[in-house]
């Protein structure tokens, strides 16, 4: 893996302006030097690795602390991390970090260097020295309104009791901090000034002080550093009193409701009650009594508390920011809340003010009329799950808490492991999102409705005309073929001499009278995209005279030429054979036909299936034994849109929040597979894939979603790579697998290797990140339940590193000693 190197010639020091030029020199050769080479991923501890050699300090930095500075010695690389830049030394020492607020880094960094070139990027400037050869840190500061909060973090961060500082700041020890003053301490002194910690990680002078709003997030998460210093049950214990210790308690005046600021026993009880708001941060919230709406002042619903409790003041319209028109219990619904009301079909014309009780029930105000229950049905809840926007707790009629209880006020664990964690599933068209949904309902042992069941039988029964239409026009093909052959050749034994009816010839390929009308109607309703309005509509219309068609012999003489049907699936042997059966009303799918029928229910683009992994019984011996370690109700909801949404874009995207993974979907064996476009262009459909892939990549709702690469029909790749060398594809021209013909197992897995590489290369050049790439056939079983295991275990890990992120050193999230999931999954 060699890294991209650049040469930058020797930049001047003299003066401000001379600098900002000689960066912007300097952040072209970056800009382009990027989107060529992709940055290579270092697999040691980094995320991402650029290197620059070129001689003196980066141009931005010395103007700003003037021209005092020693001239550093000569930097040789740029790291990028989660939240610092590195500059290195070509032995790799680091001689100096950019230190950078870590949720702001991305931004700031392609600010800085404009990766993304951005129109007007301020140029950084440096605010502190550069040493020498162990030189300490420096921050970039951007613009003047920023300089303060960089100037804040980012310094030197020595022991606070011994003084020791971080000389070799890669090797550095790491720093455990105090969550009241922030001091901080090595792991030698951490006990010394920290003590038993009775209330977590405070320095002994702490105790019994408030702590800083800005270690909130800390609290009761472990570092690897404490647990380094203490046993597992002493972190347990430490982390426990951290969260649960009144002192760290959040107070009641720094919570405002509804205008108001809280007192001590409004505040006991919003904590005590049943369902209170979990993970309670200062600020200022509304609050709606009748419903138990809850949010941020200014914001959409967050989230369903206990209804009917004191606190605060008194809801105001705009609370929530709402411009509808539309109101619930008097607060001014925004847009989106507006969507749900009306996709979950309730009525509501501007200037509609509706009273909403707690139990869902809703009417317009002054009516006296209960019109129904929002929350009632099992579709809004999952419209709303899809908006971010909350649903009513099961049971809103628990047995009420003792508000003075403060035992019960961590948060309730029960809500947060019962978040639901969305997975997002997407593909390109065929590539065999719908079967691995299919596939995830059938393992996490959802039965199909009754409604759901007739849904897919009428799609099959669909299916079978849409298959036979691709038969059909074969057929006629074949037929003018044949008869082109016959003039050539004069009569041939294809003809029947007696068969000749009005003068016309025919074919083995020619159908009675009676079936062309049909064949011509149904060739007519395909071509004019009406299949769907007539099926399965008519299907029992026209079944039999399916069946009878499918019987005759110049439909199966055209369907024994079925490879050369470029547009009939291969699962349509299987439903075609089965015409017959099908078509009848008595048809029942079985769990083979569900998987196999091409799409899912309903079709109508969007699929959603809630599961809990532990219900899930394992389906293979091997597991069995290895009981599944995640919490118990940890919920995931797999979302899956159907590929044909694709055509207006992405904007339906940014309606969705919070997905934890974006699963794609590539069919490995497209690799040789054409795909005709509207216009007439033809193109390769692991490109198109690709391309698709690319933009949802780089799409700014998926900023901070890891993604996920199924690499999906493994089998027919296989089989494939036979017949069809990769290399047709031209993303693949570079492919030479080793010893080839040796083994074929070996060179699907060495294609396999390779293609999941190409993905990750793109994907690390676009984000700095790591794809996680797996395999799967996703008709068998086993395979998309392996796959679904490593995607949680992604998620898990996902989750894990977010957590030790917030806490502690970015180096945490790499070093080395973190056990990742493999990023490339095998079977
Ligand atoms: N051989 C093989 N075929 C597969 C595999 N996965 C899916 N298929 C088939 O590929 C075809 C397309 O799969 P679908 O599940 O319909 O995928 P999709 O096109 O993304 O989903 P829709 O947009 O709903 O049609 C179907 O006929 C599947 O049965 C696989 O792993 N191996
Ligand atoms: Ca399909």
């Amino acid at each position: 893996m060699a890294d991209q190197e650049l040469k930058i010639q020797e930049l001047s020091e003299s003066n401000a302006a001379d600098c900002a030029t000689e960066s912007t020199k300097w952040e072209e050769h970056l800009r382009k030097m990027l989107p060529a080479g992709a940055p290579v991923p270092d697999e040691d501890h980094l995320d991402y690795s650029i290197t620059v050699e070129y001689q003196g300090p980066p141009p931005c930095l010395p103007s700003s602390t003037g021209s005092s500075i020693p001239k550093p010695p000569k930097f040789t690389s740029l790291y990028k991390t989660q939240k610092s830049l590195l500059i290195t030394q070509k032995n790799r020492k680091v001689v100096s970090r950019i230190q950078l607020d870590h949720d702001s880094f991305d931004e700031k960094y392609e600010k800085l260097f404009s990766f993304s070139t951005p129109s007007n990027s301020p140029v950084g400037s440096c605010d502190s020295k550069v040493e020498d050869e162990k030189c300490g840190e420096f921050s970039v500061v951007f613009d003047n309104d920023e300089v303060d909060e960089v100037r804040s973090r980012g310094k030197v961060r020595e022991c606070s009791r011994c003084g020791g500082g971080g000389r070799m700041i890669w090797r550095r020890e790491r720093r455990e901090g105090c969550i009241v003053c922030g001091r901080e301490y090595c792991r030698n002194c951490l006990l010394k000034a920290m003590g038993s910690m009775p209330e977590g990680r405070k320095c002994v002078g702490c105790i019994g002080k408030p702590i800083d709003e800005a270690n909130r997030e800390r609290l009761g998460k472990c570092s690897r550093m404490l647990a380094s210093v203490c046993n597992h049950l002493e972190v347990k214990q430490i982390m426990k009193a951290e969260k649960e210790c009144l002192a760290n308690w959040i107070r009641p005046e720094q919570v405002v409701i509804n205008g108001k600021p809280l007192r001590e026993e409004d505040l006991a009880e919003l904590l005590g009650c049943v369902n209170p708001p979990c993970n309670l941060r200062p600020g200022r919230y509304w609050y709606d009594k009748d419903s138990g709406l809850w949010g941020k002042e200014g914001e959409k619903p967050d989230r369903f508390i206990s209804a009917n409790l004191n606190v605060g003041g008194k809801l105001l319209a705009s609370a929530s920011n709402g411009n509808t028109k539309v109101y619930i219990n008097g607060r001014e619904i925004t847009k989106l809340e507006l969507r749900v009301l009306k996709l979950a079909n309730v009525e509501c014309s501007r200037d509609t003010r509706f009273w909403v009780y707690e139990d869902g029930s809703y009417e317009e105000e002054g009516q006296n009329n209960i019109k129904g229950n929002i929350w009632g049905k099992a579709s809004s809840r999952l419209i709303c799950s899809l908006f971010s926007l909350p649903v009513p707790p099961g049971n809103a009629h628990g047995p009420k808490k003792d508000p003075t209880n403060f035992s019960a006020r961590p948060v309730p664990e029960h809500l947060e492991q019962g978040k639901v964690q969305k997975l997002l599933l997407l593909g390109l068209e065929g590539s065999g999102t719908s079967t691995i949904f299919k596939q995830v309902r059938f393992i996490y042992g959802n039965k199909f409705t009754a409604q759901e069941l007739q849904d897919i039988k009428l799609m099959i029964q669909r299916n079978i005309f849409r298959f036979l239409s691709v038969v059909l026009e074969g057929r006629e093909y074949f037929e003018d073929e044949a008869f082109l052959e016959g003039s050539a050749h004069g009569p041939s034994t294809e003809m029947s001499s007696q068969g000749l009816l009005d003068g016309q010839k025919q074919s083995v390929y020619s159908i009675k009278q009676r079936f062309r009308s049909f064949s011509d109607w149904l060739l007519d309703v395909v071509a004019i995209g009406d299949l769907d309005t007539f099926f399965p509509a008519a299907a029992r219309e026209y079944a039999p005279i399916a069946n009878e068609l499918w019987k005759d012999p110049a439909i199966q003489e055209t369907y024994k030429r079925r490879e050369e049907l470029h547009c009939l699936p291969d699962v349509a042997k299987f439903f075609l054979d089965r015409a017959i059966e099908i078509s009848s009303n008595e048809y029942e799918p079985s769990e083979e036909d569900i998987l196999y029928a091409e799409g899912v229910t309903p079709n109508n683009g969007l699929a959603i299936f809630e599961f809990s992994p532990v219900d899930h019984i394992p389906i293979s011996e091997t597991y069995s034994d290895s009981l599944e370690v995640h919490p118990p109700s940890t919920k995931y909801q797999l979302i899956r849109f159907s590929s044909k949404g694709w055509s207006d874009g992405y904007k339906w995207l940014e309606m969705f929040e919070g997905f934890r993974a974006v699963v794609f979907c590539v069919s490995l064996s497209d690799y040789d597979q054409v795909q005709a476009h509207d216009n007439g262009s033809l193109s390769n459909k692991m490109l198109a894939s690709r391309d698709l892939f690319e933009s949802l990549v780089r799409h700014p709702s998926f900023e901070d979603t890891p993604f996920v690469l199924l690499l999906n029909k493994y089998d027919a790749f296989e089989e494939k790579l036979n017949l069809v060398p990769l290399t047709v594809c031209e993303w693949f021209a570079d492919f030479s697998p080793f010893r080839p013909h040796h083994n074929i197992q070996s060179l699907a897995n060495q294609a396999y290797f390779y293609i999941a590489v190409k993905y990750k290369v793109l994907y690390t050049s676009i984000t700095g990140k790591k794809l996680f790439v797996s395999q799967t056939r996703a008709r068998d079983r086993t395979s998309v339940d392996e796959a679904f295991k490593y995607i949680r275990e992604v998620i898990n890990w996902d989750e894990e590193a977010r957590n030790m992120f917030l806490i502690n050193d970015n180096d945490s999230l790499y070093s080395p000693e973190r056990s990742f999931p493999p990023n490339i999954r095998q079977d």
